[in-house]
């Protein structure tokens, strides 16, 4: 036999946990300064529905304007800011429109049905309304997850975004399987107590992973905030011994790589005529016009200074050439314009290809040197091997 009593102590369990979930995620944002879209909007979304169930919970005891229809229109906003809020986490800008539209459409649906009676119909839009937004949000954090890494943050961490929307799914299918009972999660019926523990165990889970989710995308900054040089946004000279070492231990295993030193000519010329800023725009700018020369394999590092170079995997000598001489091209082509004046920029390359009898990466790098001096001693802004 269920007693009202567990329903009761249910609902003021999820409620609970929804409010301190909010303060939670609020101080995450504002104190930490983790991703604070998302935190926000988890916030929202755990406020909101924290004061949806406390509406309905207080049924009878206050106007029912406020503890059906606004409990009602509450509930659907928890659930839009949810969705887009998971989504957030990996993507600054969240798709929203869809999102806006369906709770708009609930929202207008809800405030134009009567309250009086039967009111299965309102309970129908709510639940629908809210699987939908969750299914798709779900299902949209699944495929981001599995786009961005999918050993670090499997997309697994969207399944109780996709729980979430089946529990909400079968809350409303409820209304047809038992037509004659009103909706009302007070009531202390078997579907009730199951779907209330259920609500309390996914508030929890969904709070924890976005928790989780937040934290792997802290750990992913700093990581890349390590590795990265401050100027130019390439790899700092640590992060590409480490690409060199490992595309070296690749090359026992049959997998070649070749290496493009890159050096800028005259750059204390430039930076003696223009300034120190001059130089670090120069710097940039080169890195940004050389950038479309890269696939996604390739590893683009700065070793200091002016020098720069390219790691290419399961390439040769041959194609390091043309890589390097379409960057040659590239850089001579797009002086750097500065105070309304044009300065001409060229860089010199060397250009090598890892061999079996290379010891480490270090004696294929000293050989890209060597080679980008000899394309100094040739005059400048050449490829040489
Ligand atoms: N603006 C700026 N300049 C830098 C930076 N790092 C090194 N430099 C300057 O780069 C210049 C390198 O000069 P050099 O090694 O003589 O080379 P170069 O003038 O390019 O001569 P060549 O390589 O022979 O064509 C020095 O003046 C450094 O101070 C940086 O991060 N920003």
């Amino acid at each position: 036999m269920i007693s009202p009593a567990q329903t009761l102590t249910l609902l003021a369990a999820i409620i609970m946990v929804g409010a301190i979930a909010s303060l939670v995620w609020v101080s995450l944002a504002w104190a930490a300064r983790v991703t604070p879209r998302a935190s926000l909007l988890m916030a929202g979304a755990n406020l909101a529905s924290a004061a949806s169930l406390a509406l309905h919970a207080l049924r009878g005891k206050l106007p029912d304007l406020l503890t059906y229809r606004l409990s009602d229109l509450l509930a659907v906003l928890s659930f839009a800011l949810l969705g887009t809020a998971a989504q957030a986490v990996y993507n600054r800008h969240p798709p929203w429109r869809a999102t806006a539209i369906t709770a708009a459409a609930a929202g207008a649906l809800l405030t134009l049905l009567p309250y009086d009676g039967d009111l299965r119909w309102p309970a129908r839009v709510v639940n629908a309304s809210c699987a939908l937004l969750t299914l798709a949000a779900g299902t949209a954090v699944w495929r981001q997850l599995r786009a961005i890494d999918v050993r670090r943050t499997p997309a697994r961490l969207a399944l109780p975004l996709l729980l979430i929307g089946a529990l909400m799914a079968a809350r409303g299918l409820e209304t047809f399987v038992n037509p004659g009972r009103t909706p009302d999660m007070r009531l202390p019926t078997p579907f009730n107590l199951a779907f209330l523990w259920a609500a309390l165990v996914l508030t929890l889970v969904q709070n924890s992973t976005l928790a989780f989710l937040v934290l792997m995308r802290l750990i992913q900054r700093i990581e890349r905030l390590l590795e990265r040089d401050a100027l130019t946004d390439t790899l700092n000279r640590r992060a590409f011994d480490c690409a060199l070492a490992d595309a070296h231990a690749w090359l026992k295993r049959g997998r070649g790589y070749a290496l493009v030193m890159i050096d800028m000519d005259r750059f204390k010329q430039l930076n003696d005529t223009l300034g120190h800023a001059a130089g670090d725009a120069a710097l940039r700018q080169m890195v940004r016009e050389l950038q479309p020369c890269l696939r996604e394999v390739d590893r683009f590092g700065r070793l200091g200074g002016e020098e720069f170079c390219v790691l290419l995997p399961d390439t040769d000598i041959a194609g390091a050439a043309l890589v390097a001489e379409r960057m040659r091209a590239l850089v001579e082509a797009a002086p750097l314009r500065w105070l309304e004046q044009d300065w001409p920029l060229s860089a010199s390359f060397g250009i090598t290809e890892a061999e079996r009898g290379d010891a480490d990466g270090g004696t294929v790098m000293a050989r890209a040197d060597a080679a980008m001096y000899r394309a100094k001693g040739q005059g400048r802004n050449v490829v040489q091997p």
